[in-house]
């Protein structure tokens, strides 16, 4: 790469409310996709995430404000082939092989000539050889979410909006889909990811926006959201209370720091009744930040 790029996605102050609900849904949400960026948005259920992906591109019906940029230009309307969505819920025909399924919709978002190569290569590229002659409706879920994905993104769009892609999926399939984010990206393909699974954001992600109630929590690089969460042992008294220090240096200072530890909590009686360090990942951030605690299910 090396050379500045320029804006893909830019986001300003996105508000969206449904009809008929007093509330909004999105509350001034702001954030930018520079091409082969893969954003991660991560948020408890209903917090907003569905609906701050699809009012974008004013894809739901209702009050919808803010500004949206596309490679810098304001978008007024569709933004066609640019874009591809693959929503949470899978939008398959049942009845229909994977290979129909995947040619129409490569015929709604390509010109007839170009619609067999395309499928052509989604095949390929999501590994749906077994599949690919196989009705949908009796693919297993995993497959079926691999076989949305390739629909979605039949026309290979530039910038891809994937909701929730791992949930409910199998081990396999979940690092398939992770692998394909990021292969996306290393050929400057963007990526804005919904999940609840800090995990696999961690592992696609190079920028997050944490949301809660319709609004932005915390937005910063993944590095920049771990860098503040130092490593701290975690000193376990048998009173259920906690110590925490800094993680000694060596072996040889541990039990002088935990002594130090126990004896300046105040308690006499209190015996060490175990040991843990925090670890340095998004889960142990959303674990540790008491602000972020409680968004995403224990696992
Ligand atoms: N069609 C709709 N009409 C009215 N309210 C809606 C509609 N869809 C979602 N909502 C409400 O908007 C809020 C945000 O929902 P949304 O589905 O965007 O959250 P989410 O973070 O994607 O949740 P989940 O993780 O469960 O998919 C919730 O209060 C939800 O009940």
């Amino acid at each position: 790469m090396g050379a500045e790029v320029g804006l893909l996605l830019e986001v300003r102050d996105l508000r969206f409310r449904y009809h008929g609900q007093a509330e909004p849904a999105v509350r001034g949400i702001s954030f930018e996709v520079q091409p082969g960026e893969v954003l991660g948005i991560l948020g408890p259920n209903g917090s907003g995430k569905s609906t701050l992906l699809s009012a974008v591109f004013d894809a739901r019906k209702g009050h919808r404000a803010g500004a949206v940029s596309y490679e810098s230009e304001p978008v007024t309307g569709p933004i066609g082939d640019r874009v591809g969505y693959a929503t949470q819920q899978t939008a398959l025909y049942h009845l229909l092989t994977t290979k129909e399924n995947l040619t129409h919709a490569a015929r709604l978002a390509l010109p007839a000539k170009r619609v067999r190569a395309a499928v052509d290569a989604a095949v390929t590229e999501y590994g749906l050889g077994p599949a690919v002659n196989r009705v949908v409706g009796q693919l297993s879920g995993g497959w079926q979410r691999l076989v949305h994905v390739a629909a979605s993104f039949v026309h290979d769009p530039p910038l891809r909006f994937l909701d929730e892609p791992t949930s409910a999926l199998d081990f396999d399939t979940r690092g398939r889909l992770v692998e394909l984010v990021r292969a996306w990206s290393a050929r400057g393909v963007a990526s804005v990811v919904t999940s609840h699974y800090p995990e696999d954001l961690e592992e696609m992600c190079t920028r997050l926006l944490i949301i809660k109630n319709g609004e932005v929590i915390r937005s910063a690089t993944l590095s920049r959201l771990l860098a503040g969460l130092s490593r701290q042992l975690v000193v376990e008294l048998s009173d259920e209370r906690e110590v925490r220090i800094d993680v000694p240096d060596s072996a040889g200072q541990l039990s002088s720091a935990v002594v130090d530890a126990v004896r300046d909590s105040g308690t006499g009686t209190a015996k060490v009744a175990g040991l843990r360090v925090t670890a340095a990942t998004l889960r142990g951030l959303l674990t540790e930040d008491p602000e972020l605690a409680g968004l995403v299910d224990d696992e």
